[in-house]
């Protein structure tokens, strides 16, 4: 299996190089040179596996020979070992065909967890076998930056540094990245936004000197293992609400595009996914692209769901270089101008995307009301993110069975959720302390040069 850069100009590479690389040298993002497909009675035969099992025969096809058969299967066993359900992704029934799946029963209690705890595993099996030393920088709006750190803190080959937006998290996921005690741990609060975080880590990519020097590595979604981990529980739901006999819809609270890009590579593969529906919050980028063709960013607005609180969408670009049909130069050129503020999607590749994709919006006061109808429907407590896929999702039902990524647990988020239903969600026993432990972070601009120059201090590159 080979990977080839949405850009067109960066060299070709297998599994383990394009992991291990992040972000393409052109600037773009890796994705399969061609997606695999399971015959209808391969999808069939997942129905009631054990997560693990279906997370290897979806992911080995795009794995090549980086991996042995038995080593893979040992490093799946371990991601998903400390997840606190048996399913690892539960499924539970919200209302006449609409489900609700469950992504929060990892250590961080984010969806983030299914990539990120594989993504540890993978790393350090490929790290051994070439002796490296890494450093990895993450951008985080909450939720990737912790899951990281879980994933690496105490590795002896790997420095992780974190880039968040000052101010712009909730404070249980501030702490969940600033009480890490080990020191290879580092959490940097940057004065700006997500999408200013996310810039300056594709800035230092893209700066080669630097990028080689530290031995630069990425965990965000730019990184295709992480798309790749997350495209597996879409096969598990659809298979047990009847796939392939029957079509399904997922709704996916949406930000970097990256979960619901998962879901766009498992219909791809022939799952039957009838639709796929971004919902955002109040940071409508996504919403407005698809149902306008206007792809402008007009700033964000902090938002009581803020791990969506993005303009710049990152996986965009995979589903971009999709509808242009694979062009990578036609690509190049729309991210140019999207730093000039954004672009016009042209009407055919509006037209492919809109095959795959709907979308739906949810105000700050939808998201409170529906973390507080579900409650008082259902006793489920939403976080604020699952509240605006819930609430879009209801806006979509069809005959077919719809399901809603829950993407984070109402505990991170307590705040938003207390004042939407009276209750103050508590956080598991193993978190119980986190608000008495130590927090440990370093307030940085939003500038590449001091980004780099502490980056470089502190690893000694
Ligand atoms: C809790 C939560 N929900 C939804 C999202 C959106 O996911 P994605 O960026 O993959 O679209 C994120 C992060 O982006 C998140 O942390
Ligand atoms: N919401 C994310 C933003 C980064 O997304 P990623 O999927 O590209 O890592 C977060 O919580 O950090």
């Amino acid at each position: 299996m080979q990977y080839i850069s949405t850009r067109g100009a960066a060299p070709v590479l297998g599994f383990g190089e394009a992991m291990l690389t992040g972000l393409a040298r052109d600037g773009g993002l890796y994705v399969p040179e061609t997606v695999p497909t399971l015959d209808e009675a391969g999808i069939a035969a997942l129905a009631g596996l054990p997560y693990e099992e279906v997370a290897f025969r979806i992911m080995r096809p795009f794995v090549g020979d980086t991996f042995g058969d038995d080593e893979f299967r040992g490093l799946i066993d371990a991601a998903y070992a400390g997840f606190g359900h048996a399913a690892r992704a539960p499924l539970v029934q919200l209302g006449p065909n609409h489900f609700l799946l469950e992504l929060f029963h990892g250590p961080t209690l984010a969806f983030k967890d299914f990539a990120m705890q594989l993504i540890g595993q993978l790393f350090q099996a490929a790290l051994a076998k070439t002796g490296q030393r890494i450093t990895i920088v993450g951008a985080t709006s909450g939720d990737t930056g912790s899951a990281a750190i879980e994933a690496f803190r105490g590795l002896s080959n790997v420095d992780v540094f974190i880039l968040f937006p000052h101010g712009r998290v909730s404070e249980v996921q501030r702490r969940q990245m600033t009480t890490p005690a080990e020191a290879n741990v580092h959490a940097l609060a940057v004065d700006g936004d997500f999408d200013d975080c996310q810039a300056r880590l594709k800035d230092m990519f893209n700066d080669f000197a630097f990028r080689d020097a530290v031995g630069l590595a990425g965990v965000n979604s730019i990184n295709w293992a992480r798309v790749l981990a997350q495209v597996v529980y879409y096969f598990t739901a659809a298979t047990s609400l009847g796939a392939p006999h029957r079509e399904v819809s997922f709704t996916v609270p949406t930000g970097n595009f990256g979960d619901i890009f998962a879901g766009y590579i498992a219909r791809r593969m022939g799952l039957p996914i009838k639709r796929l529906v971004v919902a955002t919050n109040q940071n409508d980028i996504l919403h407005r692209a698809l149902s306008s063709g206007d792809y402008a960013t007009h700033g964000v607005t902090p938002s009581i769901s803020p791990s969506m609180d993005i303009q710049v969408s990152s996986n965009f670009e995979r589903a971009l270089f999709d509808a242009y049909g694979r062009d990578g130069a036609a690509v190049a050129a729309l991210m140019d101008e999207l730093k000039q503020g954004g672009f016009r999607i042209s009407p055919n590749a509006l037209g492919t995307l809109r095959e795959t994709f709907t979308s739906g919006r949810c105000s700050e006061e939808e998201t409170l009301a529906t973390i507080r109808a579900t409650h008082a429907a259902t006793g489920e407590v939403l976080c604020p993110h699952s509240a605006v896929g819930v609430k879009v999702a209801q806006e979509h039902l069809g005959t077919e069975p719809m399901v809603t990524l829950a993407t984070a647990h109402p505990a991170k988020f307590p705040d938003a959720v207390e004042a939407a239903t009276g209750v103050r969600p508590p956080l598991p026993a193993r978190m119980a302390d986190l608000f008495e432990r130590p927090e440990r972070m370093t307030r940085v601009p939003n500038d590449l040069a001091a980004l780099e120059t502490l980056i470089r201090e502190r690893t000694g590159r």
